[in-house]
């Protein structure tokens, strides 16, 4: 059966990962505030920010008069010492996560909420991630390519960067922005089999 959705995302990653289990979609982005809350856990903003842009989606549909599909939305953070590390907003910031992260562990969770039905399901991939050590030159070598300035901790495991790390302990795809496991688990609880 095919299954077609709204994608509530611009990342380019989570449309290639949607298509990996032949779910047909269409793209409307929404835009919400993003900002961390004081005190907040990782694991709370994605799967809060996840369900906000559902939500959002789900409001511009209604307003549009457009029909009515379910809608898949996601959010990625990198974290180090319980620290969110957010998109890095110029090449210093993206240096100083990369040298923070080399040579260690870090995680990374990823938010998926799927609104369908008047209801909004949401679930959580986490990811433990072992960077190899990496010298200041590699680092700028690596910034220079363009790579890390969309990407939340400023590096893509599925792009050059996959050339550093060392291990991982979960979900690559979740790592990469949708983890398609829980995606599927999201869509078959709302009737929808991807198989
Ligand atoms: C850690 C990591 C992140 N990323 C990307 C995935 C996400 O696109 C981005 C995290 O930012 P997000 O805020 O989760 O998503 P986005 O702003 O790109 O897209 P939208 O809100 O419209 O859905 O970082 C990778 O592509 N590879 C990686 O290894």
């Amino acid at each position: 059966m095919t299954v077609k959705i709204y994608l509530a995302s611009r990342s380019p990653r989570r449309g290639e990962l949607l298509r990996q289990i032949g779910v047909d979609f269409e793209v409307l982005p929404s835009d919400i505030d993003e900002s961390v809350r004081p005190g907040e856990a990782p694991e709370h903003y994605v799967l809060r920010l996840a369900r906000e842009k559902a939500e959002a989606c789900m409001q511009r549909l209604q307003q549009d008069g457009r029909p009515l599909m379910p809608i898949l939305a996601a959010d990625t953070t990198v974290c180090a010492d319980g620290e969110i590390l957010g998109k890095p907003e110029s090449d210093a910031e993206a240096h100083a996560m990369l040298r923070r992260m080399a040579d260690r562990w870090h995680s990374v969770h990823t938010g998926v909420a799927l609104a369908w039905n008047g209801q909004v399901e949401v679930l959580i991939s986490s990811t433990q991630v072992e960077m190899a050590p990496l010298s200041d030159e590699e680092i700028a070598a690596y910034i220079a390519t363009g790579e890390p300035h969309d990407k939340a901790g400023s590096y893509g495991i599925q792009g050059l960067a996959g050339a550093f790390i060392r291990r991982i302990e979960g979900s690559f795809t979740g790592v990469m922005g949708l983890p398609v496991y829980e995606t599927a688990q999201l869509l078959k609880k709302a009737g929808l089999n991807v198989l």
